[in-house]
């Protein structure tokens, strides 16, 4: 079976004998085993209609973190790394708060700034510090928060695409790189991704055989997927015609093709999965899977602490940074995961708003997170319900508003540690027994603050008014679940 067969082979494959769902299973498991997180789950398939879903094996309560889970493949936004210095692999700060300043404000600190910032770090202790991770290198500039992080993403498929480690493809990657800036980043995330498929091709017994291309595409063979084209709706609104945007799409993939296969022109295993159907498929994994990934800035608590001058010119330049609604258009950030934020996206676009409006602060501050896209195996796997019990957050404090604190077992990872990297953290938001699937709802409206104490909605047995706004409502869900590859809803509420 060819590379691109084999990647698209559905969850009917991965489940069809016993052979083939012990190896599902056993790859689900191992998965579930490298999350942190207070209870058990596991991975079910429910057959065509939902596919795979995930099922708790413990009871939570409404607000129990039922895990958390750092992303498979990670990429910060080009633009947002202007503004944040983050981990490469898990978007943890790394530097100081001084290296931070300098980053922002795209200057160095005079010698007397700096001096006034010393006497803040005296003042106020760990918390200058606190948050920010000392700065490992790779040869190739990029910057991770620990030596575990850089060699985790080093074997995680880096070293196929770092241009220090492969010096005569340094050109060409500069080159893909430049390309998917200008026109879609989430490129660089399959970059990261066709790295990875490179290294497993490399360390396999007999890199070029059909049983190393299996093994090295497996762990994205599991994700629900399309083509890219199907995938992407044209937009009704701008009245986008559904086949020019087909076209634009396989023109874009064919010059981002063109230019991986400069980049693994000396690596003849990687042949295979180096043509626009197989990206194809890899972009529609993302589309369908992708979780938008942020970590706050430990900058944040500081700012009432630094001099005002400095707070005033870091609110300026990070005003730049706020979101520019609508561009990046097929960026594949659907935004269908972003529970627990302030109600809009993050969809950072950089130096977008460079007239003379006043800058609101709060939006100035919320431009300040380390933002970027991941794939994530589990949270890739959880189904979507129009009645969800659970809720993700993209940090630990999101649900109640404050910031993490030392000792707050909330507020930790399973290592016990505060979390400060971008791990998604996935919350019950009523009762969930062993045995239920585990659900989230991918539509911006999220869950009701009432449904936190497992209380019924009232919308659904209300008067004759509630029951209209009820139908507009289905109608419109329907409509906005189409998006995410879900024709005909099977959750309880639009089953019932
Ligand atoms: C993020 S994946 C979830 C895992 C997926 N069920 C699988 O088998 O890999 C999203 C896809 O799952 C399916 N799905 C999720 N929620 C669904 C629902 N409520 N009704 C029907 N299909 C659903 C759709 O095919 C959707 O495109």
């Amino acid at each position: 079976m060819d590379a691109v067969a084999f990647l698209a082979q559905d969850n009917a494959a991965l489940y069809a004998d016993a052979a083939s769902r012990t190896k599902t299973q056993g790859h689900f498991e191992q998965a579930i085993d490298g999350i942190g997180g207070r209870g058990r789950v596991r991975v079910e398939y429910f057959g065509p209609l939902r596919g795979k879903g995930v099922v708790a094996e413990t009871a939570f309560v409404a607000g129990d973190r039922v895990f958390d889970e750092l992303a498979l493949f990670a990429i910060q936004s080009p633009d947002n790394a202007r503004l944040s210095r983050a981990c490469q692999k898990c978007l943890h700060f790394v530097g100081s708060p001084i290296d931070q300043i300098e980053l922002m404000l795209t200057r160095k600190l005079s010698a007397k700034e700096r001096a006034t910032l010393s006497k803040t770090a005296a003042k106020v202790g760990s918390l200058f510090t606190e948050g920010f991770a000392k700065e490992v290198n790779c040869d190739c500039g990029e910057h991770y928060c620990s030596i575990e992080c850089r060699d985790k993403d080093a074997a995680n498929g880096h070293t196929s695409i770092c241009p220090s480690a492969n010096p005569s493809s340094a050109l060409s990657i500069a080159e893909f790189k430049e390309h998917a800036i200008n026109t879609n980043e989430t490129f660089l995330l399959a970059l990261k991704v066709f790295g990875f498929i490179a290294s497993r091709l490399k360390a396999h017994k007999n890199p070029g055989s059909v049983e190393a291309l299996e093994h090295a595409i497996w762990p994205l063979r599991v994700f629900a997927k399309d083509y890219w084209w199907n995938v992407c709706l044209p937009n009704e609104a701008e009245e986008e015609d559904p086949e020019e945007l087909q076209m634009a799409l396989r023109t874009l993939l064919t010059d981002s093709t063109a230019l991986l296969s400069k980049i693994f022109a000396h690596v003849p295993e990687m042949k295979p999965v180096i043509n626009v159907d197989f990206y194809s498929l890899l972009m529609g994994i993302f589309e369908r899977n992708n979780l938008s990934i942020l970590t706050p800035s430990p900058m944040l608590p500081l700012l009432e602490h630094i001099p005002d001058s400095i707070t005033e010119a870091i609110m300026k330049r990070a005003s730049e940074f706020i979101p520019n609604h609508g561009h990046n258009q097929h960026s594949n950030e659907h935004d269908h995961h972003h529970h627990g934020e302030h109600g809009h996206s993050h969809d950072h676009s950089g130096g977008s708003s460079s007239n003379n409006e006043e800058v609101d602060p709060f939006e100035a501050l919320d431009a300040m997170i380390a933002e970027g896209t991941g794939l994530h195996t589990i949270q890739g796997t959880i189904n979507h319900s129009c009645k969800p019990n659970a809720m993700v957050f993209k940090d630990a404090s999101a649900l109640d508003g404050s910031s993490p604190k030392n000792g707050d077992p909330d507020s930790t990872s399973s290592s016990g540690s505060v979390i400060r990297d971008g791990r998604t953290v996935l919350r019950a938001v009523r009762p969930i027994a062993p045995g239920e699937e585990i659900t989230i709802s991918y539509l911006d409206e999220g869950v009701e603050e009432e449904d936190m104490d497992g209380s019924e909605s009232g919308a659904e047995d209300g008067g004759d008014n509630e029951k209209e706004v009820d139908l507009d409502e289905k109608a419109w869900r329907a409509l906005s679940l189409k998006e995410y590859g879900i024709d005909d809803c099977q959750c309880p509420k639009c089953k019932q």
